[in-house]
């Protein structure tokens, strides 16, 4: 701990400042059946086969449970040994020897089927948490790190485990516990029942005071964890980046402190934890203590029989376990509210970008695309397209060029919907895009970015992605038109080569190939290429015009470049500056006017020229 903390003060604290990740802020609401019940939604699936069934053997399991010291105390001691009837009392053993029997086969049972149903319930939130989740818009994804979300699907969930597996049956066995022991206690002798009783304030009493804290602690520890998740993300995923600037001690001495952080909350969490169930055996020796004195001077004046006094040690030793068990039921619970407001939190959250009832589902598309006075925000603070008006006919090239954070990726976010505008339209073959079903809308469109991705799996699957039903030639046709079969076909296992997520075996310009092969194969009708040949080189750039020709060909497409060579033969290119549309025409009728476009243009070749 204070290596760890060395470690951090010798770092510059401009440093530090710069891990900053959006957190999780913890969600203080006080417990409520609301949300237990939302939660108890996911036990429907299984109300008519693992529920009951395990219902049914809880039931047999605590009934017997209950029903054996009766027979002990009562029945044997009370009945049989001081009537001295020995075959009554054969018979009692081999009933309760029998008991005992059923009462174990039932508690297999019930803790093979529970732990079935609590594994099942959280497959089944998991399930539902992802399918939303990604389905909801990219403002979502804006705001929150990858970490955080993994987070919320993974551990939130996962801390549900314990109150579908344990807790929620174990709830009913408890309660018919508690219910049936006091009144089995009451219905041998109220009076000492009374006596015995006496402690349960002091349960209540430490199970709503330590309440609060406990639940806090909890949410702490999730917090640091989401943290530490983010920066573990962003640490692999930028790790050449920290390496080739040496930055690994910094990037450590973050690490160790939110780590020692996690720790912390975690020993605190536990150490308010460790506290219910000494509290509860506290109450029990109490408890223990009444009984013995309070219950020899009742035997003593008479008042009850030996057997009766026994029925109730045992009762009594079995009272404490389900309230003990209730606390940690109580803990369970308070974990599941944290962890089930931040599931609910996320399941509430609805794609901005939504889709209205009855959408008109795209067909036949022909790729003609219009913006209507289009104004748009990301954030509702800084305009990132003013006044947009443009028309792209079925077929034709057009491009965007102009300054870094001009608008021109905004242009293409917004026909593929991904955000909505904040005024004006945006059309497609006529409708307007809020209008048109999200699948239709973006199975007609493909887009190749500069950042190309590349999924965990074979070169062959990677290239299949836009179209799942492609064949193998169909795939190796598709890389072979773009010119990426040659580099293919080198690597150790040619198609069927392994590339790992990100694809970090490939270069940055084979990458870029195989992204151009999935959108051929994938055949849109519209396609949008922003910045993707920025990382060919210009030898590859020769073979990549011919590759993009055969792309274009028959498709409307939007083509966003700053190395201007590439859209010379756009049939119309659009200048932006600030999220307007300065210049508009094509390459000679831009170069006539000597404006933007042309100073862009002009300023490229002399550094051109300078190389
Ligand atoms: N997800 C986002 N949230 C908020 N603002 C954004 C977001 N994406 C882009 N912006 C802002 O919108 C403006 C336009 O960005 P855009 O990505 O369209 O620029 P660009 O012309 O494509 O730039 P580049 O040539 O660098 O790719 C910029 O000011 C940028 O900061």
């Amino acid at each position: 701990m204070s290596k760890q903390g060395n470690h951090r003060n010798n770092i510059n604290p401009n440093v530090m400042n710069r891990f900053r990740y959006s957190q999780e802020t913890a969600i203080e609401k006080p417990f409520n059946w609301k949300q237990l019940v939302r939660l108890l939604q996911y036990l429907k699936p299984y109300s008519k086969n693992l529920l009951p069934k395990s219902i049914i053997v809880v039931l047999i399991n605590t009934v017997i449970r209950l029903a054996i010291p009766l027979i002990i105390g009562y029945l044997i001691l009370e009945k049989a040994i001081y009537n001295k009837d020995a075959d009554l009392l054969v018979q009692l053993i081999v009933l309760v020897g029998a008991l005992y029997l059923i009462a174990y086969i039932a508690n297999y049972y019930r803790i093979r089927w529970t732990h079935q149903l609590g594994q099942n319930v959280i497959y089944d939130i998991r399930k539902h948490l992802f399918t939303h989740v990604q389905g909801l818009s990219n403002n979502f994804f804006d705001n929150r790190s990858a970490g955080s979300i993994l987070v919320r699907i993974m551990n939130d969930t996962g801390s549900l485990q314990d109150l579908f597996t344990s807790g929620i049956i174990n709830l009913l066995m408890d309660m018919i516990m508690l219910v049936g022991i006091i009144v089995i206690l009451f219905s041998l002798s109220p009076m000492l029942t009374i006596a015995v009783m006496i402690i349960l304030p002091l349960m209540f009493f430490i199970t709503t005071k330590l309440r609060r804290n406990i639940r806090r602690s909890w949410q702490d520890v999730l917090i640091v964890q989401s943290k530490l998740n983010s920066h573990l993300n962003e640490s692999l995923q930028g790790i050449r980046v920290t390496q080739s600037f040496t930055q690994e001690r910094e990037n450590m001495a973050f690490f160790d402190g939110i780590n020692t952080d996690t720790l912390e909350r975690f020993r605190y969490a536990i150490k308010k934890n460790s506290m219910f169930r000494p509290l509860v055996e506290l109450t029990n020796a109490i408890g223990t203590i009444v009984l013995i004195w309070f219950g020899v001077k009742l035997i003593q004046s008479g008042d009850i029989g030996i057997g009766i006094f026994v029925s109730f040690a045992f009762y009594l030793g079995m009272f404490w376990e389900p309230i003990s068990r209730l606390g940690q039921l109580y803990n369970q619970l308070l974990m599941a509210m944290a962890s089930s407001e931040r599931i609910f939190e996320y399941l509430d959250e609805r794609p901005i970008v939504a889709e209205i009832k009855n959408p008109v589902e795209l067909k036949n598309v022909e790729g003609h695309i219009q913006f209507k006075d289009v104004n748009f925000s990301y954030d509702n603070k800084r305009t990132a397209l003013k006044g947009i008006n443009l028309e792209i006919k079925p077929g034709q090239t057009i491009a965007l060029v102009g300054h870094t954070g001009s608008g021109k990726t905004t242009i293409a976010n917004l026909i593929s919907r991904f955000y909505d505008v904040t005024s004006g339209t945006v059309l497609i073959d006529g409708h307007d895009v809020r209008d048109v079903s999200l699948k239709s809308l973006r199975s007609s469109i493909s887009i190749v970015l500069q950042e190309t991705f590349i999924f965990s799996g074979t070169i062959m699957e990677n290239i299949r992605f836009g179209r799942p039903d492609a064949t193998d030639d169909e795939v190796i046709a598709a890389a072979k038109a773009i010119g990426a079969d040659s580099f293919i076909e080198k690597l150790p296992h040619g198609y069927e080569t392994e590339v790992e997520e990100r694809g970090n075996i490939l270069s940055v310009g084979e990458r870029q190939l195989i992204s151009f092969a999935r959108a051929l194969l994938a055949d849109p009708k519209i396609l949008i290429l922003d910045e993707a040949t920025a990382s060919i080189d210009t030898e590859s750039e020769v073979k990549i015009q011919n590759a993009l020709r055969k792309l274009l060909k028959g498709r409307t497409s939007i083509i966003i470049a700053h190395r201007l060579s590439t859209i010379r033969d756009s049939d119309c290119i659009y200048v932006l500056d600030h999220g307007k549309i300065i210049e508009q025409g094509n390459h000679d009728e831009l170069m006539e006017q000597r404006g933007e476009y042309y100073k862009l243009t002009t300023a490229q070749f002399k550094m051109l020229d300078v190389v």
